[in-house]
This record gives C-alpha cells, structure tokens and sequence, in this order.
C-alpha cells in the first residue's frame, strides 16, 4: 500500500499534482508550494550569481601619485640595458652561497661588496648617501632626502643564494653563463641568484647610482638594506640591521613608514580563467617550523628484517602527512582577496564563482588544491626536506630521521600543525626544532599611500597587469623588521609563469633581459612615487625666521617642557628636531617650513586618524577640500603631526611670551 501510495505521490508530483492522484487537494497544493519555492529560490540564486558576476567591481583603485599617465623613466638605451644587464652578470659570478648558519661564503661576500663599490662609485662617493657596513658583509644605507617631515621608508634585498644543486641538471653554469638567447628568442641573464636576489640588489643599486649621476636627491629620506645570509634565516644580516636602523631612526627622530622586500611577483596562467598577468604583492607572510621525525626499531641482520623497520614505520609516517594535508584556511587569510581581486578579470563562469564566494568556497578550495602552486596559499604546507637512515646494504639500521619544513598559514596555528604531525606519523617521535610565526597581514586598503607606491611603481612597468594582495608562501628577511613598521610588502617585478616559480632554489634559475629592465625602472620610479607628498592648504602654514626659533627654544628651556626626542613612543619628527634642521638648511631655504601649531583645526570635523592606515587622498584633492576635514597625525602631510603635540609641548596653554610667539605671522 504505501508503496503504490508513494508512486502516485511521484506520478502526480511530476506535473505538479495534476491528473489523477490520491493525496488531498491541500497536500497537493502544499506539493506545489514547496517545488515552485524551490525553483523560485534556485532561480533567484542564478540571477544573484549571475548579477554578482555581471557587476563586479575593479577592487584596487588607483591613487595618483604624480604623473600617472606619463611617469618619466631612467634612460634606456639599448646600450644602457646592455651595461645594467652585464653587471647582473657580473654579480651573478660572485658566488656568494649561504650553505648553513655556519657555512656562508664570506670571502665571495666580501668580493661581493667590493663589486658593488666598484661598479656604482657615484652613490657611494654621494653627499647624500651614507654607507653603513653591519656586522662585516651585510650593507645599509641612508638616502638623504631634501624634506625632512615625510617618514622615511626602507627597501630590503638579499646578497647571499642558495647553492646551484644539481650542477648538471642546468642548462647552463649557474656562476658563469652571461646573457643567453632561448629558443624563444628572449635573452635571458642566467645563474643563481638571478630572481633571487641579485636582481634586487642590483636593480636597487642601478636606479640609485642614476639618481645620484643626475643629481636627483630625493624629497623622501629612505633606507637601503642588504642582507648577506638571507637563505639561512638572517640571524647575521638582517637582524642586525635591524637593530642599527632602529637606532638610527631614534636618532633622526624618524618612523619607518613602509618596507619593500622580496617576495611575491607578477604571474600570469596561474588560475585558469583570469588571463591577465596578476602583480601579485606579499601583504603576510607564512610562519615557518622545522620538525624532527625519528623513527626507532631492531638492528637486525638483514637476512631477518624485522617485521617493520625504522626506515618502514618512518616512511608510513611521512606518507601519511603528505596524504593527510594540513586543513585548508580558504577564506580566513589574505588568499581570499587574491582571488576577489582578480575576480573581474576572468572569464564570465569564473566570474560568477570568484564572485560569488560565500557560495562557492569549497569549489574553489578544491580548485586551488589541483596545483602545488597555488594551494600553497591556502593551507600550512608539509614539505619533507631530509630523509636519513642506513649505513650498509646488509644491516636493518635502528634510527631513521626525516626532517619537516612547514609554513604556517597566518590562521593555523603551531600547536595545532603539530598535533596533526602527530597523528600522521603516530609511531615516530615528531620534535620541533625551529619555528617562527606566521607574520601580520600588512594593510591594503586603496588609501595606504606605501601600499598605492609600491603597486602604482609596478603598473608603471606593468600596465595591463592587475594588482592582488596576497600570501607571501615563503620567508623573507621582513620577520627581522616588523618591529619597525607594520606596512610590510613584499614584491619584485619578476614575471613569471607556473613553470618559471620552479626556478627559485631550482634548476636553471634565470631573469630575461627585458624583465630585469623593468627591475630596475621599477625601483627607480619607486624612489620618485615614494617622493609623493600632500601639499597642505597655504593657510595652515607660517614661515619662521631662524631668530624667532632660537627665541621659541629659549621659551622652552625656560619652560619644563621636555624634549621628545628621546620618546621612542611618539611617532612625531620631534619639534626640536625640524627647528634645528630648519636653521641648518635656512640658507638654501626651499621648501622648509615650520607650522604654527594653532593655524590647525584643534577638532577636524571628520578625523579619520584613529584608523592608522588611513592616508590622505591626493594633493590636489587636499587642497580643493575644506581644511577642518584634515586628519591630524597624518605622516604624510607637510605639517608637523599634532598627535601628541598638545600634550607633549603644552602649545595649548600658553605663557603670555609663548602666546605672543605663536601668534606672529612671519612672512
Ligand atoms: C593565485 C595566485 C597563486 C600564486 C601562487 C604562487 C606560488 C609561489 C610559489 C613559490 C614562491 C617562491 C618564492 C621565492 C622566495 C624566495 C625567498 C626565499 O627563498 N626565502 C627562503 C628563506 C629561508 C629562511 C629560513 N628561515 C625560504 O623561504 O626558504
């Protein structure tokens, strides 16, 4: 009975409960109800997709900087490209090789650093150039910039390379190959240290020595740090630059307001869908752990073998670590904007999914999970690096080790990578050995100015290329440096598809000539973006006479007032400091001004400065705006911040004398 029942149910339900059926008309209608629902919703759902796909928005804005549309380059004669390409080759020669912690090649190093000497004698012989050697190899530098209220930012490179591996896998001597032409017909400058990261070094050296040779100070004060053990964690270089740097920019009463560092490139055909090249900008950066697998069982004759070895239950472990990932963090890291950002630029059924994540989130999990490439950027991966055991073909070894290199997605944590290694391999004794964590995510928001420089410099040398923050999956010397600044970015215009990202540490690792053009002029227009500044409206701003400031200083001696100079907290160019660069550079006054604090709004209207990415919009749009709508601690502007201002140096309870001061208009 119920099954005759329950086929009418499906005979009737086919058309919707017409014809003959023994349900009631109420069960029928119900039926009804519930299936046009159902195709009611599926519908609306396909339009939404659909809608979704069909409006999606471009989500990186452009800002600015400058001459967008006509950036002036560094010159580039096919001569010029030549001689900068040939000094790549040059450096390439240097084999500065990082082997361990305690193995680095330091006689090459110190070559290395000879060379650089050599090859760029403006920038080091320059007024306005300072050389710092750090801890024997590593090499800082300060670029003195004309004005002294932008806050300072640092580009990062490494000097030191991987070994080349394999010798005879390469195509060509990974020290001594010089420029080749591919069958593709490109020439290429081939060897190690080629994209990683000799072409950083050099191209940040080239754009430099041409900005010296034609007299080309920067605004902007910045940074040049090159480390010389990179590859092997930059306890040596990095680190302590660091801690010079942190030193030197206390003393200049500076904050560092960005860092550029290798990492991500531009990369094209890596999702397949989106055909536009992606410059693809590290804004974090895993973390990192090495783990320990040793496995124990019976030296044995090996006409006996036991019936499991160390070597088998060690090999069971490790295969079911690889086989048992570490959960995908899709939707929880950077990696979901990647693909948000890209979204608008694939093909319209990649468009409805990219667009459509909250539905499609697993699907594209799963997608990203078909290449070792890009689910690197969603997931802590497992790689096994070493495997060891056995001296001799007749004896079952008792030990057998492995070693584990994880990077950790900013969302998983260590612990839990480690219970999972333990459960993998459940009969080996799973020990950490070295672990650092995965670094903050750097903000991108369109109005973080560092963020619109770096990105701008390489639409510059990659026009139809479009911009997506994302995951960093490998490590960088930033860890060193996050103390120092929280806008960290990683980046070098590389450009490289699926099968060139196997070149890092890999086989026959190379950069073509006309990309390691676009290096260089890709740090050379960073050094003139970085120089972006917003004018602040005529009116907030008062010259003062060098007399007048040593009269302001001697009010404040009088005073209790106490100099932030010392104050590592306060992120201000401290106001002794501008007055006494103020006298220094008066004779040759340009730009320099002093603000007269009380010509700026005590309570802007619309303060956006608690949010501590915000930057201002471009100058013209500052000047065309009402001046209450200007933050106050904005590091970009020309005034002098007023964070803490008020607070630190009294200006708003002032003596008569101070008052008297303060109110002059100095012209
Ligand atoms: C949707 C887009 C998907 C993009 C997927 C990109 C996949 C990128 C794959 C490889 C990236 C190679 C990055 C090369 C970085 C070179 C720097 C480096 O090797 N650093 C070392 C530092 C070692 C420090 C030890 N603590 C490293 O990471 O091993």
């Amino acid at each position: 009975m119920m099954r005759k029942h329950s086929s009418h149910i499906e005979a009737g339900s086919s058309s919707c409960c017409s014809g003959t059926c023994y349900c009631s008309k109420k069960v029928k209608v119900t039926i009804c109800v519930v299936i046009w629902t159902v195709i009611a919703v599926i519908v609306a759902l396909i339009l939404a997709v659909i809608i979704k796909a069909a409006t999606l928005q471009e989500l990186f804005e452009r800002m600015e900087l400058g001459a967008r549309d006509d950036p002036v380059f560094m010159s580039a004669t096919e001569q010029e490209i030549l001689e900068r390409s040939q000094r790549l080759v040059d450096a390439i020669s240097y084999r500065t090789i990082s082997f361990s912690g305690t193995n680095l090649s330091l006689e090459a190093m110190t070559d290395f650093g000879t060379f650089l000497e050599r090859v760029f004698p403006n920038l080091h012989d320059s007024d306005f150039v300072t050389f710092t050697p750090i801890n024997t190899y590593s090499r800082l530098y300060r670029i003195e910039g004309t004005e002294k209220t932008l806050n300072p930012y640092l580009l990062c490179a490494h000097m030191d390379v991987v070994p080349e591996g394999d010798f005879d896998l390469w195509t060509h001597d990974p020290f001594d190959a010089g420029i080749v032409t591919e069958s593709d017909g490109q020439d290429y400058i081939f060897g190690r240290g080629a994209i990683d990261d000799k072409h950083a070094v050099l191209g940040i050296m080239e754009a430099l020595e041409y900005k010296v040779v034609n007299k080309e100070q920067p605004k902007r004060t910045f940074y040049i740090g090159f480390g010389h053990d990179e590859e092997v964690s930059g306890y040596l270089g990095a680190a302590e630059i660091s801690i010079t740097l942190e030193k030197m920019l206390k003393d200049n009463g500076e904050e560092l307001d960005f860092l550029l560092d290798e990492g991500m490139f531009v990369v094209a055909d890596i999702i397949p869908g989106i055909n536009v090249p992606l410059i693809y900008i590290g804004v974090a950066e895993k973390g990192w752990a090495v783990v320990d697998l040793d496995a124990e069982g019976d030296q044995v004759h090996s006409s006996t073998p036991p019936l499991e070895s160390s070597i088998g239950i060690l090999a069971h472990g490790v295969a079911n670590m690889e086989d048992n990932k570490q959960p995908s963090m899709f939707g929880k890291g950077p990696e979901i904007d990647t693909l948000r950002y890209a979204a608008p630029h694939a093909t319209f059924l990649l468009k409805m999914i990219l667009g459509n994540l909250w539905l499609f989130s697993g699907l594209v999990s799963s997608a990203l999970e078909l290449s070792s490439q890009t689910d690197s950027i969603q997931r802590t991966t497992t790689a096994v690096t070493i495997f060891n055991a056995g001296v001799k073909e007749n004896v079952v070894p008792s030990q057998a080790h492995a070693v584990v290199n994880h990077r950790i997605h900013p969302s998983d944590n260590l612990e839990d990578v480690l219970e999972l290694d333990r459960e993998n391999a459940d009969r080996v004794k799973v020990t950490l050995r070295d672990s650092f964590p995965p670094s903050e995510v750097s903000s991108y928001s369109n109005d973080v100015i560092p963020f619109q420089i770096v990105v701008n410099s390489a639409l510059e040398v990659f026009p139809d290329a479009k911009p997506v923050p994302g995951l960093m999956v490998a490590n960088t010397d930033t860890f060193h440096y996050k103390n120092l600044t929280d806008k960290i970015y990683r980046f070098t215009p590389v450009y490289n598809l699926p099968e060139d990202i196997a070149r890092f540490h890999g086989i026959d690792e190379r950069i073509s000539v006309d990309i390691y053009s676009k290096v260089v002029q890709f740090y050379y227009r960073l050094m003139v973006n970085a120089d972006f500044d917003v004018k602040i409206a005529p009116t907030a701003q008062v010259e003062v006479k060098p007399e007048e400031v040593e009269e302001f200083l001697e009010i404040l001696e009088e005073s209790d007032y106490e100099s932030p100079i010392n104050n590592t907290d306060s992120n201000l160019l401290p106001l002794t400091k501008v007055m006494e660069e103020s006298d220094e550079n008066s004779a040759n006054e340009t730009d320099s001004h002093l603000m007269i604090l009380q010509d700026i709004p005590e309570e802007p209207n619309e303060n956006p400065s608690n949010e501590t990415d915000s930057g201002l919009p471009p100058s013209q749009d500052i000047l065309e705006e009402d001046f209450d709508a200007m933050p106050v601690n904005e590091t970009y502007s020309d005034m002098l911040p007023l964070e803490s201002a008020p607070k630190d140096l009294d200006l708003y309870d002032l003596t008569p004398e101070e008052e008297t001061f303060s109110n002059r208009t100095i012209d």
